[in-house]
């Protein structure tokens, strides 16, 4: 709707009116200070979302939305970054202009009219999270976009951050970087090995399995896996020049040394007791999948990658708990930023790239690189036992492309049109999730309305996007008037994810599994070790287990069930509902007993005080008639 130059919407997070001679400029932008929304307590968090008033109606309107501080945290991140352009823009033809730290104003043509003609130009003001203009170099974007989720990530929470755009707006540079200016995947390496620096599990028979479980590995597993990953970094045959030139500007942006990692200069990023405590091992694996033309494929499994073989096309699979992950996907157990990346690199090789006439170097895939640890408790006798299995991965976004600019024909044009309809259709996910949440609708009913199985992309989505994961996207543009139409849709759509609380429908603990690790071992060698066994984890267990310290029981294979998550199979869903709500039970009775306990304690300590109270009123009592006496005589 527009009135007097005032222009309004329904949609997502367009908000506020500008004056037509109010024109910012990107040299404007706004100091970087105060970034962090602080984080709250996660029961907190839990409570608030239980809140009525949250999701009603009258307090979800876009206002609320956007001003209100409980649901912020929950909200999902949108950064926007501005990539830079060679040419000089006049003002006439700027598309975007940054207003503050955190709107942006978007101009476009009305209808019929041409782009120069200052007063039929529309101006609409976008919000999020932050925006980060032209003059923002990498290490900025990785400070303001990851660390805060790096801590969260050290503190067993999962995170997922992807990049959003069309074509040629600076996906895959945010991401991996280009030459020497490295993007947040190979910086957030560098933070995490500098975080757990010492507390690292390197034996590697541990290793994360399915969504959220984990496996033992026996000693020659163990040996196979190390052979097959370094013969994949050998393969890849990285240049040792790569290697030293990351070696050296990691060590230019992060301290080896110490605890507290600075990444930019200048600043304690982290704080070292947010981490676990100092007992807690960690055991880090990662691994890098591709989904091209609706398929996914291994990216650190050379054997599918010969010329003479047809690559292996991987299923996507669903846990018990309604987790999607891909089968048979190649994980591998890193002990360095440096191994890590060689993998990232060797992977990268692997990629679907093309030349296209808006970008040279474009990605024809959506690629997931993710970093997985596992986290370690040392049990009775410094035997180390799993306690939870979380992610955090990085999803570099294919691009959105219009077929009149990318001149695309044949073979390409069909490719550009599976990205184009996986993006829709992500775009739709996350269009229902937000008006959904705006009609008071959440739970796992409301879930199971949205078409998360349209597209494989949504479906990898879904369990990010329905769980506790902090999820943060980084939204590129382009200010180059030529695609204008492209910035202004991307503005549109990144508008409405902006509002999009992420949470999670049932909050199920599971039974902590702690392994026989037969003999124990008196330092963290390579311990004698079981056969193989899985478990899960113990993510959203770990309050009420946390002080157990003989073995809980051994959970057995059907924890692992598992099935093809391209079928709907009803009565299994059921059957799932029923665990849950099993699951929940047991839970609510293991606190139940917890608050009896704690009630019992203040019982008792009430008693002590009484009695405490009671000897001291006798004093009293004595003291008054003495003194009465001594006055007396
Ligand atoms: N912030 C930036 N600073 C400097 N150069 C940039 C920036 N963003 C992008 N570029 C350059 O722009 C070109 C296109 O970027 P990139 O390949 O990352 O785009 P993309 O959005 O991933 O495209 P596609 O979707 O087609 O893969 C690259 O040459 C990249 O180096």
């Amino acid at each position: 709707m527009e009135a007097d130059g005032v222009i309004s919407s329904s949609s997502g997070n367009l908000t506020g009116s500008v004056s037509p001679n109010q024109r910012p400029s990107y040299v404007d932008f706004a100091s970087t200070s105060g970034l962090y929304p602080s984080v709250q307590p996660f029961d907190e968090r839990v409570i608030k979302r239980l809140d009525p008033e949250l999701f009603d109606e009258t307090h979800c309107s876009e206002e609320n939305l956007v001003a209100d501080v409980t649901a912020e945290d929950e909200k999902l991140k949108t950064f926007l970054r501005i990539r830079p352009i060679s040419i000089r823009i006049d003002d006439a033809r700027k598309v975007i202009a940054i207003q503050d730290s955190q709107t942006v104003v978007a101009y476009s043509n009305l209808k019929n009219t041409k782009f120069s003609q200052e007063r039929n130009r529309r101006q609409t003001e976008f919000k999020f999270t932050k925006v980060l203009g032209p003059e923002c170099g990498q290490s900025d974007v990785f400070y303001e976009c990851v660390t805060s989720l790096v801590e969260k990530f050290l503190k067993s929470e999962n995170c997922l951050i992807f990049s959003y755009g069309a074509t040629n707006s600076g996906k895959t540079y945010t991401m991996q970087g280009h030459g020497t200016e490295y993007g947040i995947i190979p910086r957030t390496l560098d933070a995490i090995f500098n975080r757990i620096n010492e507390r690292q599990y390197k034996v590697g028979n541990i290793r994360p399995h399915l969504y959220e479980a984990f496996l033992h590995l026996n000693p020659s597993e163990v040996d196979t896996l190390y052979e097959k990953r370094n013969l994949v970094i050998q393969e890849a045959s990285i240049k040792q020049e790569l290697m030293t030139s990351y070696r050296l500007s990691t060590s230019g942006f992060s301290d080896k040394s110490g605890a507290t990692v600075d990444l930019v200069g200048g600043g304690q990023l982290f704080d070292p007791n947010n981490m676990h405590s100092d007992s807690t091992l960690y055991s880090v694996w990662v691994s890098y999948a591709e989904l091209y033309n609706e398929r996914v494929y291994d990216l650190l499994d050379n054997s599918t990658f010969s010329k003479s073989k047809r690559r292996k096309e991987l299923k996507l699979m669903q846990d018990r708990n309604g987790f999607v992950y891909v089968k048979d996907l190649t994980e591998f157990p890193v002990t360095s930023d440096e191994e890590a990346y060689k993998l990232f690199l060797a992977g990268r090789k692997n990629l679907q790239f093309a030349a296209t006439q808006m970008n040279m170097h474009s990605s024809r895939s959506h690629s997931f690189f993710t970093i997985r640890v596992v986290s370690l408790g040392i049990g009775d006798g410094l035997i180390p036992y799993p306690k939870t299995v979380h992610r955090l991965t990085f999803c570099d976004l294919a691009g959105m492309e219009r077929a009149n600019q990318t001149e695309n024909e044949g073979f390409r044009l069909k490719e550009s049109g599976t990205i184009n309809n996986s993006l829709t259709v992500l775009l739709k996910v996350i269009r229902l999730l937000r008006e959904k949440q705006m009609h008071g609708k959440h739970g796992i009913g409301m879930i199971e309305t949205i078409p998360f199985r349209d597209s494989k992309l949504t479906h990898i989505f879904k369990s990010y996007l329905t769980s506790s994961t902090h999820v943060c996207m980084v939204v590129n543009v382009n200010p180059d008037p030529f695609v204008a139409e492209s910035t202004l849709q991307v503005l549109q759509n990144s508008a409405i994810a902006s509002n999009v609380i992420v949470f999670k429908p049932i909050d199920i603990n599971m039974p902590q599994y702690v392994p026989d690790f037969g003999e124990p071992i008196k330092c963290l060698g390579k311990p004698p070790l079981p056969r193989s066994s899985i478990g899960m984890s113990s993510t959203r267990s770990s309050e009420w287990h946390s002080s157990r310290s003989s073995p809980a029981p051994t959970s057995t294979d059907s924890d692992a069930e598992e099935y093809e998550a391209t079928t709907v199979v009803a009565p299994k869903t059921m059957a799932q509902k029923v665990a849950m709500l099993e699951l929940e039970v047991v839970r609510l009775k293991g606190l139940l007993a917890q608050s009896e306990l704690e009630k019992q304690k203040i019982r008792e300590d009430m008693l002590k005080m009484i009695c405490d109270e009671r000897v001291l009123w006798k004093y009293v009592v004595y003291i008054n008639y003495y003194q009465i006496r001594i006055t007396k005589a």
